[in-house]
Protein backbone atom coordinates (compact mmCIF):
# COMPACT_ATOMS: atom_id res chain seq x y z
CA UNK A 1 0.00 0.00 0.00
CA UNK A 2 1.77 3.31 -0.99
CA UNK A 3 0.63 6.31 1.29
CA UNK A 4 -0.18 9.38 -0.16
CA UNK A 5 0.98 13.07 1.36
CA UNK A 6 -2.04 15.25 -0.44
CA UNK A 7 -2.69 18.20 2.00
CA UNK A 8 -6.10 17.66 0.66
CA UNK A 9 -8.76 15.45 2.13
CA UNK A 10 -5.72 13.88 3.25
CA UNK A 11 -7.07 11.25 6.41
CA UNK A 12 -6.00 11.81 9.92
CA UNK A 13 -4.47 8.48 9.85
CA UNK A 14 -3.02 6.02 7.57
CA UNK A 15 -1.45 2.54 8.55
CA UNK A 16 -0.22 0.82 5.65
CA UNK A 17 1.33 -2.69 6.00
CA UNK A 18 1.57 -2.72 9.47
CA UNK A 19 2.97 -5.23 10.98
CA UNK A 20 4.22 -6.25 15.15
CA UNK A 21 5.57 -9.05 16.86
CA UNK A 22 7.12 -9.35 20.02
CA UNK A 23 10.31 -12.57 19.56
CA UNK A 24 7.95 -15.39 17.82
CA UNK A 25 4.82 -14.28 18.53
CA UNK A 26 2.57 -12.09 15.98
CA UNK A 27 0.60 -9.56 17.69
CA UNK A 28 0.16 -7.56 14.53
CA UNK A 29 -0.01 -9.13 10.59
CA UNK A 30 -0.10 -6.27 7.87
CA UNK A 31 -2.90 -4.21 8.81
CA UNK A 32 -4.14 -1.32 6.40
CA UNK A 33 -6.45 0.98 7.65
CA UNK A 34 -7.20 4.99 7.07
CA UNK A 35 -9.35 7.17 9.53
CA UNK A 36 -10.96 10.08 7.76
CA UNK A 37 -11.54 13.39 9.17
CA UNK A 38 -14.84 13.47 10.74
CA UNK A 39 -14.98 10.07 11.14
CA UNK A 40 -15.36 7.65 14.23
CA UNK A 41 -13.98 4.45 13.10
CA UNK A 42 -14.09 1.35 15.61
CA UNK A 43 -11.56 -0.93 16.21
CA UNK A 44 -13.25 -3.99 17.52
CA UNK A 45 -11.37 -7.37 18.18
CA UNK A 46 -11.80 -10.39 20.56
CA UNK A 47 -9.29 -10.29 23.24
CA UNK A 48 -5.95 -10.57 21.93
CA UNK A 49 -7.01 -9.60 18.64
CA UNK A 50 -4.22 -6.76 18.54
CA UNK A 51 -6.15 -4.02 19.27
CA UNK A 52 -3.61 -2.54 21.91
CA UNK A 53 -0.51 -3.44 20.01
CA UNK A 54 -2.39 -0.90 17.44
CA UNK A 55 -3.17 1.73 19.47
CA UNK A 56 0.53 1.60 20.85
CA UNK A 57 2.07 1.70 17.96
CA UNK A 58 -0.28 5.05 16.68
CA UNK A 59 0.66 6.52 19.75
CA UNK A 60 4.37 5.73 19.27
CA UNK A 61 4.96 3.69 22.31
CA UNK A 62 5.81 0.51 20.44
CA UNK A 63 7.22 0.69 17.02
CA UNK A 64 5.93 -1.21 14.16
CA UNK A 65 8.20 -3.99 12.88
CA UNK A 66 7.15 -2.89 9.68
CA UNK A 67 5.36 -0.83 7.90
CA UNK A 68 3.91 2.71 8.15
CA UNK A 69 1.79 5.01 10.18
CA UNK A 70 1.15 8.57 9.00
CA UNK A 71 -1.02 10.59 11.68
CA UNK A 72 -2.03 13.84 9.84
CA UNK A 73 0.64 12.94 6.69
CA UNK A 74 2.84 12.76 9.53
CA UNK A 75 5.19 9.69 10.40
CA UNK A 76 4.90 8.68 13.92
CA UNK A 77 8.64 7.02 13.55
CA UNK A 78 10.41 10.10 11.53
CA UNK A 79 8.27 12.86 12.14
CA UNK A 80 7.24 12.13 15.82
CA UNK A 81 6.71 15.77 17.51
CA UNK A 82 5.01 16.77 14.73
CA UNK A 83 2.99 13.38 14.30
CA UNK A 84 1.84 13.22 18.14
CA UNK A 85 1.32 16.94 18.29
CA UNK A 86 -1.68 16.27 16.60
CA UNK A 87 -2.61 13.15 18.44
CA UNK A 88 -4.16 12.62 22.17
CA UNK A 89 -5.70 9.59 24.09
CA UNK A 90 -8.61 8.32 26.42
CA UNK A 91 -8.47 5.46 28.16
CA UNK A 92 -9.51 3.63 31.58
CA UNK A 93 -6.26 1.84 32.15
CA UNK A 94 -4.81 5.78 31.93
CA UNK A 95 -5.95 7.55 34.66
CA UNK A 96 -4.54 10.82 35.61
CA UNK A 97 -2.32 11.91 38.74
CA UNK A 98 -4.94 11.28 41.87
CA UNK A 99 -3.13 13.47 43.91
CA UNK A 100 -3.45 16.67 41.33
CA UNK A 101 -6.93 18.47 41.54
CA UNK A 102 -8.47 18.27 38.09
CA UNK A 103 -7.27 21.73 36.71
CA UNK A 104 -3.79 21.38 37.77
CA UNK A 105 -4.12 18.19 35.62
CA UNK A 106 -5.18 19.82 33.00
CA UNK A 107 -3.10 22.50 33.05
CA UNK A 108 0.38 20.50 33.44
CA UNK A 109 -0.88 18.38 29.76
CA UNK A 110 -1.46 21.70 28.36
CA UNK A 111 1.80 22.68 29.04
CA UNK A 112 2.88 19.78 27.90
CA UNK A 113 1.06 20.12 24.82
CA UNK A 114 1.72 24.03 24.47
CA UNK A 115 -1.73 24.97 24.35
CA UNK A 116 -2.13 28.62 24.40
CA UNK A 117 -4.15 30.54 26.00
CA UNK A 118 -4.26 28.13 28.61
CA UNK A 119 -6.30 29.37 30.68
CA UNK A 120 -9.17 29.85 28.93
CA UNK A 121 -8.93 26.57 27.01
CA UNK A 122 -8.86 24.30 30.22
CA UNK A 123 -12.23 27.19 31.59
CA UNK A 124 -13.56 25.76 28.15
CA UNK A 125 -13.18 22.28 29.12
CA UNK A 126 -14.12 22.11 32.47
CA UNK A 127 -17.30 24.22 30.83
CA UNK A 128 -18.28 21.31 27.97
CA UNK A 129 -17.47 18.43 30.64
CA UNK A 130 -19.65 19.88 33.48
CA UNK A 131 -16.73 19.75 35.95
CA UNK A 132 -16.34 23.33 36.92
CA UNK A 133 -17.67 22.11 40.33
CA UNK A 134 -14.84 20.01 40.63
CA UNK A 135 -12.15 22.16 39.26
CA UNK A 136 -10.45 21.86 42.61
CA UNK A 137 -11.14 18.26 43.34
CA UNK A 138 -8.47 15.80 43.55
CA UNK A 139 -8.77 13.45 40.59
CA UNK A 140 -8.22 10.93 42.18
CA UNK A 141 -11.49 10.82 44.41
CA UNK A 142 -13.36 11.72 41.33
CA UNK A 143 -16.14 8.61 40.24
CA UNK A 144 -16.02 6.75 37.38
CA UNK A 145 -17.83 8.68 35.10
CA UNK A 146 -16.29 11.99 36.48
CA UNK A 147 -13.01 10.91 35.53
CA UNK A 148 -13.80 10.17 32.44
CA UNK A 149 -15.01 13.26 31.53
CA UNK A 150 -11.64 14.90 32.62
CA UNK A 151 -9.92 12.13 30.97
CA UNK A 152 -11.51 13.24 27.37
CA UNK A 153 -11.00 17.15 28.65
CA UNK A 154 -7.35 16.39 28.98
CA UNK A 155 -7.34 14.33 25.58
CA UNK A 156 -8.96 17.54 23.89
CA UNK A 157 -6.72 19.96 25.18
CA UNK A 158 -4.42 20.10 21.80
CA UNK A 159 -7.75 19.71 19.77
CA UNK A 160 -5.95 16.82 18.14
CA UNK A 161 -6.93 15.73 14.47
CA UNK A 162 -6.90 11.99 15.62
CA UNK A 163 -8.31 11.54 18.91
CA UNK A 164 -7.93 7.49 20.38
CA UNK A 165 -10.21 6.54 22.94
CA UNK A 166 -10.17 3.02 24.15
CA UNK A 167 -13.20 1.65 25.59
CA UNK A 168 -14.11 5.51 27.16
CA UNK A 169 -17.32 4.17 28.30
CA UNK A 170 -16.26 1.11 30.04
CA UNK A 171 -17.64 1.36 33.70
CA UNK A 172 -20.07 3.99 33.18
CA UNK A 173 -23.56 3.98 33.92
CA UNK A 174 -26.03 4.07 30.97
CA UNK A 175 -26.84 7.19 31.21
CA UNK A 176 -23.42 8.79 31.63
CA UNK A 177 -22.61 6.34 28.88
CA UNK A 178 -24.91 7.85 26.68
CA UNK A 179 -23.82 11.29 27.60
CA UNK A 180 -20.27 10.42 26.76
CA UNK A 181 -21.09 9.20 23.55
CA UNK A 182 -23.02 12.30 22.63
CA UNK A 183 -20.05 14.03 23.60
CA UNK A 184 -17.40 12.53 21.45
CA UNK A 185 -20.20 12.28 17.68
CA UNK A 186 -19.84 16.21 18.60
CA UNK A 187 -16.74 16.50 18.95
CA UNK A 188 -16.02 14.66 15.65
CA UNK A 189 -19.11 16.62 14.25
CA UNK A 190 -17.95 19.96 15.46
CA UNK A 191 -13.94 19.82 15.50
CA UNK A 192 -13.81 17.59 12.33
CA UNK A 193 -10.75 15.33 13.94
CA UNK A 194 -10.93 11.74 13.31
CA UNK A 195 -11.71 9.30 16.07
CA UNK A 196 -10.41 5.40 16.53
CA UNK A 197 -12.55 4.22 19.14
CA UNK A 198 -12.29 0.29 20.56
CA UNK A 199 -15.50 -0.90 22.70
CA UNK A 200 -16.35 -4.62 23.14
CA UNK A 201 -19.66 -3.06 23.54
CA UNK A 202 -21.78 -3.95 20.19
CA UNK A 203 -24.57 -1.58 20.37
CA UNK A 204 -22.00 1.59 21.02
CA UNK A 205 -20.80 0.52 18.20
CA UNK A 206 -23.40 0.80 16.13
CA UNK A 207 -24.69 3.84 17.45
CA UNK A 208 -22.00 5.69 17.41
CA UNK A 209 -19.09 4.46 14.64
CA UNK A 210 -19.05 5.24 10.53
CA UNK A 211 -16.89 2.70 9.61
CA UNK A 212 -15.54 -0.70 11.80
CA UNK A 213 -12.73 -2.82 11.31
CA UNK A 214 -12.90 -6.35 12.89
CA UNK A 215 -9.78 -7.51 13.98
CA UNK A 216 -8.61 -10.69 14.69
CA UNK A 217 -5.49 -13.01 15.72
CA UNK A 218 -3.94 -9.37 14.30
CA UNK A 219 -5.10 -9.37 10.81
CA UNK A 220 -8.38 -6.82 9.70
CA UNK A 221 -10.92 -9.98 9.07
CA UNK A 222 -13.46 -7.32 7.89
CA UNK A 223 -14.52 -3.52 7.53
CA UNK A 224 -17.44 -1.83 6.61
CA UNK A 225 -20.77 -0.01 8.07
CA UNK A 226 -21.60 -1.29 11.42
CA UNK A 227 -25.05 -0.95 10.73
CA UNK A 228 -25.09 -3.27 7.38
CA UNK A 229 -22.07 -5.54 8.34
CA UNK A 230 -23.87 -7.89 10.03
CA UNK A 231 -26.69 -8.63 7.67
CA UNK A 232 -23.94 -8.73 4.58
CA UNK A 233 -22.39 -11.45 6.28
CA UNK A 234 -25.35 -13.68 7.08
CA UNK A 235 -25.23 -12.41 10.84
CA UNK A 236 -28.68 -11.21 12.74
CA UNK A 237 -26.56 -8.49 14.64
CA UNK A 238 -23.34 -6.82 15.27
CA UNK A 239 -22.70 -8.70 17.95
CA UNK A 240 -23.72 -12.17 16.30
CA UNK A 241 -21.21 -11.76 13.68
CA UNK A 242 -18.83 -10.78 16.00
CA UNK A 243 -19.05 -13.96 18.61
CA UNK A 244 -18.97 -16.03 15.14
CA UNK A 245 -15.72 -14.76 14.39
CA UNK A 246 -13.85 -14.78 17.25
CA UNK A 247 -14.78 -18.38 17.25
CA UNK A 248 -14.33 -19.19 14.18
CA UNK A 249 -12.08 -15.73 12.12
CA UNK A 250 -12.16 -17.58 8.82
CA UNK A 251 -16.20 -17.45 8.63
CA UNK A 252 -16.74 -14.27 7.01
CA UNK A 253 -18.64 -15.77 3.98
CA UNK A 254 -23.09 -15.56 4.53
CA UNK A 255 -24.32 -18.58 6.00
CA UNK A 256 -26.24 -20.79 4.30
CA UNK A 257 -28.76 -22.87 5.28
CA UNK A 258 -28.32 -26.76 5.00
CA UNK A 259 -29.00 -28.53 1.15
CA UNK A 260 -28.96 -24.51 -0.28
N1 LIG B 1 4.84 -7.39 25.37
C1 LIG B 1 4.32 -8.48 24.83
N2 LIG B 1 5.04 -9.61 24.72
C2 LIG B 1 4.53 -10.73 24.15
N3 LIG B 1 3.27 -10.82 23.67
C3 LIG B 1 2.50 -9.73 23.77
C4 LIG B 1 2.97 -8.51 24.35
N4 LIG B 1 1.97 -7.59 24.31
C5 LIG B 1 0.91 -8.22 23.72
N5 LIG B 1 1.24 -9.49 23.41
C6 LIG B 1 0.37 -10.47 22.74
O1 LIG B 1 -0.06 -9.90 21.52
C7 LIG B 1 -1.43 -10.24 21.25
C8 LIG B 1 -2.26 -8.97 21.05
O2 LIG B 1 -2.37 -8.29 22.29
P1 LIG B 1 -3.19 -6.95 22.46
O3 LIG B 1 -2.99 -6.48 23.88
O4 LIG B 1 -2.82 -6.02 21.38
O5 LIG B 1 -4.69 -7.45 22.26
P2 LIG B 1 -6.06 -6.68 22.45
O6 LIG B 1 -6.83 -6.87 21.18
O7 LIG B 1 -5.83 -5.30 22.91
O8 LIG B 1 -6.75 -7.54 23.59
P3 LIG B 1 -7.78 -7.12 24.80
O9 LIG B 1 -9.14 -6.91 24.17
O10 LIG B 1 -7.74 -8.34 25.65
O11 LIG B 1 -7.22 -5.91 25.48
C9 LIG B 1 -1.90 -11.09 22.44
O12 LIG B 1 -1.80 -12.45 22.07
C10 LIG B 1 -0.90 -10.76 23.53
O13 LIG B 1 -0.71 -11.86 24.41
Amino acid sequence: MKLTHAATARPVLQVANVHKHYGSKIAVADISFEVAAGEIVGLLGPNGAGKTTTINMVLGVLEASRGQILIDGHDVMRQRRRALSATNFAAVYAPLPGNLTVEQNLRIFGLIYGVRPLQMRIDGLLQQFDLLAYRDTRCGVLSSGEQTRVCLAKALLNQPRLLLLDEPTASLDPATARDIRLQIQRIAREQGGGILWTSHNMTEVEDVCDRVLILSQGRVLLQGDPRTLASEHGAASLEDLFVRLARDPGATAPKREAGA
